[in-house]
């Protein structure tokens, strides 16, 4: 993919604020500058982003329909194994080759897993600029957003250079991994000018500070609450409102290529997990982790007097209320329900009464009593 002109100014403008970023010292005395400049770079970024209208422009081949319970989205540098791992885990198959770029669209493929249909995507492979246009990296990184668990996946063979890189492609599109949402409050105002507050002392930033940025933002009423100790980016996160908090794990392929020293070190590091697809090494794992981080949960049903129907589970997020268990099975259900039966781990006793704003736990049973 070429960059479009119009692109152009901004990615000069996106460089020059990052060499100022580059050379200037972090110290005291330059904290509102550099506050103002991360602000700008992000208001370039978000332009640069935003969707245009011309054909094409999307990319085609990359627009893959949503379905199962979840979506899981393979990013990496070409040739790590994404399309050897989706020939692996799924019946679908992605051509694979020693070459780069073998894959040039969006393949989508079920893994079944826990009475789960999980989507997994292969893509192409992407490289640093991606965030900016190189290869396919924008329809790449597009996809990404979409997903409720990343998988950036990495050569084992070669170092930790890869990972950070492509952290920052998709940081620098509003993408944060395994990140929790910043807590603060904001509100844009009509009139009334800029309320500010904080629920705890600031170490990260200041009320100037927020001013500047805001100011920047041409952001001039609104109402701002730090609930906790954010950093200036955070705020800037905030105010730009289009960030994604995402799951990632980062699987390591080919170990069967490095040291049985090195794969521990690396299996030890944060969200990690070594594999090898050619030697079916650790998949099991993989799959295990997948789930936890995509925080699925399995609920049976049971009718009165009956067994659980174990053969057909239904497939929640963690932290599930028997509301939404309820909402799952029928959109009615819960204007006529009288109580449930819940038998398992969120339960001090099995079978115990509960209420529609009981929490639900992995494999839990649930009896529904209508009014
Ligand atoms: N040694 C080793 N090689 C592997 C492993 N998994 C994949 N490969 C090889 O790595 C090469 C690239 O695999 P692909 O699946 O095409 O990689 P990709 O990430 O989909 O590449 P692009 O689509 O080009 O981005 C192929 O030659 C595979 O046979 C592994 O576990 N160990
Ligand atoms: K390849
Ligand atoms: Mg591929």
């Amino acid at each position: 993919m070429t960059l479009k002109p119009e692109d152009m100014g901004i990615l000069e403008k996106i460089a020059e604020i990052e060499r100022e970023i580059a050379r200037t010292q972090k110290n005291k005395a330059t904290e509102y500058h550099l506050g103002l400049l991360k602000a700008k770079l992000a208001k370039y970024r978000q332009q640069l982003l935003e969707p245009t209208t011309k054909a094409g422009a999307k990319g085609e081949g990359f627009d893959v329909m949503k379905s199962g319970d979840a979506r899981v989205a393979l990013i990496g540098f070409p040739s790590v194994g994404k399309s050897t791992l989706l020939n692996t885990l799924t019946a679908t198959h992605s051509e694979s080759a020693s070459y780069e770029f073998t894959t040039l669209t969006c393949i989508p493929g079920v893994i079944q897993y826990n009475g789960a249909n999980i989507q997994l995507l292969d893509l192409p492979g992407i490289i640093e600029g991606a965030s900016q246009g190189k290869g396919r990296g924008r329809q790449v990184i597009a996809v990404a957003r979409t997903a409720d668990l990343v998988i950036i996946m990495l050569d084992a063979m070669k170092g930790d250079v890869q990972r950070s890189l492509l952290e920052k492609e998709l940081e620098s599109v509003g993408i944060r991994l395994n990140k929790k949402r910043p807590n603060i409050y904001f509100k844009l105002k009509k009139g009334g000018g800029v309320s500010f507050n904080s629920m705890c002392p600031l170490t990260h930033c200041s009320e100037k500070l927020v001013q500047m940025i805001l100011h920047e933002y041409k952001i001039f009423n609104c109402e701002v609450l730090f609930r906790e100790d954010c950093t200036a980016d955070e705020f800037i996160d905030v105010i730009c409102g289009n960030r994604v908090y995402l799951p990632c794990l980062y699987v390591y392929n080919k170990i069967d290529q490095i040291s049985i020293e090195e794969v521990d070190r690396i299996a030890h590091q944060p969200y990690s997990v070594v594999i090898s697809c050619e030697m079916k090494l650790n998949l099991d794992y993989l799959l295990e982790k997948m789930w936890e981080h995509l925080a699925l949960i399995i609920v049976y049903t049971k009718r009165r007097g009956c067994p659980p129907d174990f053969g057909d589970g239904i497939i929640m997020r963690r932290s599930c209320s028997v509301e939404h268990v309820c909402h799952s099975i029928h959109r009615q259900l819960k204007s006529q329900f009288k109580y449930a039966l819940v038998w398992g781990t969120s339960v001090k006793y099995s079978p115990q009464r509960v209420g529609l704003q009981h929490v639900m736990c992995h494999e839990d049973v649930i009896q529904v009593m209508k009014k």
